[in-house]
């Protein structure tokens, strides 16, 4: 489509907006794919900043000035008046179930047809963030546990084949612990399932309090934890598994129920696939378990 070349450039953000002198004579199908196009580009995260850099943008459209041009966010309701427009977020965060809006405080009054183009931008681009922030919530609830809110089975596989390829690149290996609740069972058979979920976020938050930066926790499934770690060494391997040991034990609340932790671990070897990676941590996490429970070993 020739705007694509014309009207935009998309080789960089601060010049993938309409040129000024060409923005007035966008049609509405236009003006969506290069709202498209800039959401294609954009880290979620982002978002917030940029629904306002790009509605400000898109403003002359409506052959608005951005003179004395005050935009900002607002929960809540207020009062619209020809200086005061107010425009809803669609799909945005909202704080204590309020949806966001935007506030936008323009110096000179506009007239209802001004108006009129603003509401029907904003909506153009309501939408388009509302399917990017609904796709953001979808992948993130495919690869996140919900319970303890750390990466599933899908993100861990996912980070171990992220994890192999850096480390075969550089040369550096990595380690991967298994930990599996040793009497968890027990848990939910006395005192009920809740009081067994209970027990999975708070083992999911020790994991992420004891853990490095560098290193991720991630609920494998059951009572299972998986953690890659920055570890290159089968001492350094250790010393994590300890640390993460003393950790759960440490915790009145898991000891008055019971609750210790047995782990398996295994460091990155040439040619490892995550399954042989994962068989070796889990064989010696099964030894830990068939010799007594509540201790780690390396395979
Ligand atoms: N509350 C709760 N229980 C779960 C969940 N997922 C799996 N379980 C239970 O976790 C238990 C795991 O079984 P095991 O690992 O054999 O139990 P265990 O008592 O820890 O056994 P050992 O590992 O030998 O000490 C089973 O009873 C499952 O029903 C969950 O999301 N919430």
């Amino acid at each position: 489509m020739e705007f694509s070349t014309s009207v935009y450039d998309s080789t960089h953000h601060s010049s993938f907006y309409p040129r000024e002198s060409q923005a007035h004579g966008l049609s509405v199908s236009e003006l969506t794919v290069f709202i498209n196009r800039l959401l294609s580009t954009l880290e979620l995260e982002e978002l917030g900043t940029l629904y306002f850099q790009q509605l400000n943008a898109l403003l002359p459209v409506a052959g608005l000035s951005l003179t004395d041009f005050d935009p900002r966010w607002v929960y809540g309701n207020a009062k619209i008046s020809s200086t005061l427009i107010d425009l809803p977020l669609q799909g945005s965060a909202s704080k204590g179930g309020e949806q966001a809006h935007a506030y936008y405080y323009i110096s000179s009054p506009l007239s209802l047809s001004q108006r009129e183009i603003l509401f029907q931008l904003h909506d153009l681009f309501g939408k388009q963030v509302k399917h990017a922030v609904s796709h953001s919530r979808m992948k993130s609830m495919a690869t996140k546990d919900g319970l303890t809110e750390l990466g599933n089975r899908i993100a861990f596989e996912q980070a171990m084949i992220r994890q192999r390829s850096w480390a075969q690149r550089r040369d550096e290996p990595f380690s991967l612990l298994v930990l599996d609740l040793d009497n968890f069972k027990q848990v939910n058979d006395t005192f009920g399932h809740s009081e067994g979920d209970r027990v999975l976020a708070h083992v999911a938050s020790r994991l992420v309090n004891v853990l490095r930066n560098e290193d991720e926790p991630f609920r494998y499934g059951g009572d299972e934890f998986c953690c890659i770690l920055d570890c290159q060494t089968e001492q350094q391997l250790l010393c994590a598994a300890e640390r993460i040991k003393a950790s759960i034990s440490s915790s009145d609340y898991l000891v008055n129920l019971g609750i210790s932790c047995s782990l398996g671990g295994a460091l990155y070897r040439v040619g490892d696939t995550t399954h042989s990676m994962f068989d070796r941590a889990d064989s010696a996490l099964y030894k830990v378990k068939s010799s007594g429970k509540d201790d780690y070993q390396a395979a």
